[in-house]
């Protein structure tokens, strides 16, 4: 179970929201420049809230009343982003690899060769992400993600540079990744067909505020 209230503003812009959401995959609605992104940052740690709180399962990530910020890196939660970070000096196997060489090998839940052929991207291996297609770079990203096994997997657009047959391909695939590994899953996507495929619920963002999708009002906090 995933549990926050956060308050967070940047320059003009405010985010107010709550919600207690069970596993499976939550997706996530909203305008352009609703605060979806932020969201997420805010969940991974790349942001930290001005005030509020983040539990995962009973573990305390944030509760700034108490002074508590597990930083990002200690949260071991999967991050694939719009601008796809990869690390520049390293090649895609490296990229690849680098939470996952550092796991256990009892906590993997994915082998390379899976995650090479499911993304077809066993050719790019030796290859730096300068050199990569936005679409490859995509692939890399979510490669990386679900080979570092996450507790939980936040993906903001992540087939939004894919062409269709690559979509219809890793659709599939993500809906076996949450059906087997039960990792919960952050989705955000404007595609409203992904969402609905995948999502075992929809939240809407606006304006900052989070509603569940069918509430009549936006309200602080939305049980999922
Ligand atoms: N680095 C930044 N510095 C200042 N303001 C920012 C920054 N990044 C985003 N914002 C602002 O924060 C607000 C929320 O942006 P956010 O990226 O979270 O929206 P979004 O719902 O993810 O949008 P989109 O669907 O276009 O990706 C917007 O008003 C945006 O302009």
């Amino acid at each position: 179970m995933l549990n926050f209230e956060f308050a967070y503003a940047r320059g003009g812009f405010r985010l107010d929201a709550a919600a207690r959401i069970e596993g499976g995959v939550t997706g996530i609605f909203g305008p352009s420049g609703s605060g979806k992104s932020t969201l997420l940052l805010l969940i991974a740690g790349l942001l930290k809230p001005q005030s509020g709180s983040l539990h995962l399962d009973g573990d305390v990530l944030v509760d700034r009343a108490r002074r508590i910020f597990v930083p990002a890196w200690q949260r071991h939660f999967g991050l694939m982003f719009q601008d796809g970070q990869l690390f520049p000096h390293l090649s895609v196997r490296d990229n690849l690899l680098y939470g996952h060489a550092r796991l256990a090998p009892s906590r993997r839940l994915f082998d390379l060769d899976t995650v090479l052929q499911l993304l077809e991207i066993g050719h790019l291996l030796e290859r730096r992400p300068a050199l990569l297609s936005g679409g490859e770079r995509q692939r890399v990203a979510l490669g990386r993600a679900l080979l570092y096994s996450p507790r939980l997997l936040l993906l903001d657009e992540p087939l939004s540079s894919l062409d269709e047959r690559l979509k219809q391909q890793i659709l599939p695939f993500l809906k076996r990744v949450k059906d087997e590994t039960r990792i919960p899953m952050l989705y955000v996507s404007h595609a409203r067909a992904e969402v609905e495929f995948l999502a075992d619920r929809v939240l809407l963002m606006e304006g900052g505020q989070l509603r569940q999708e069918g509430a009549q009002v936006a309200t602080k906090s939305v049980n999922v």
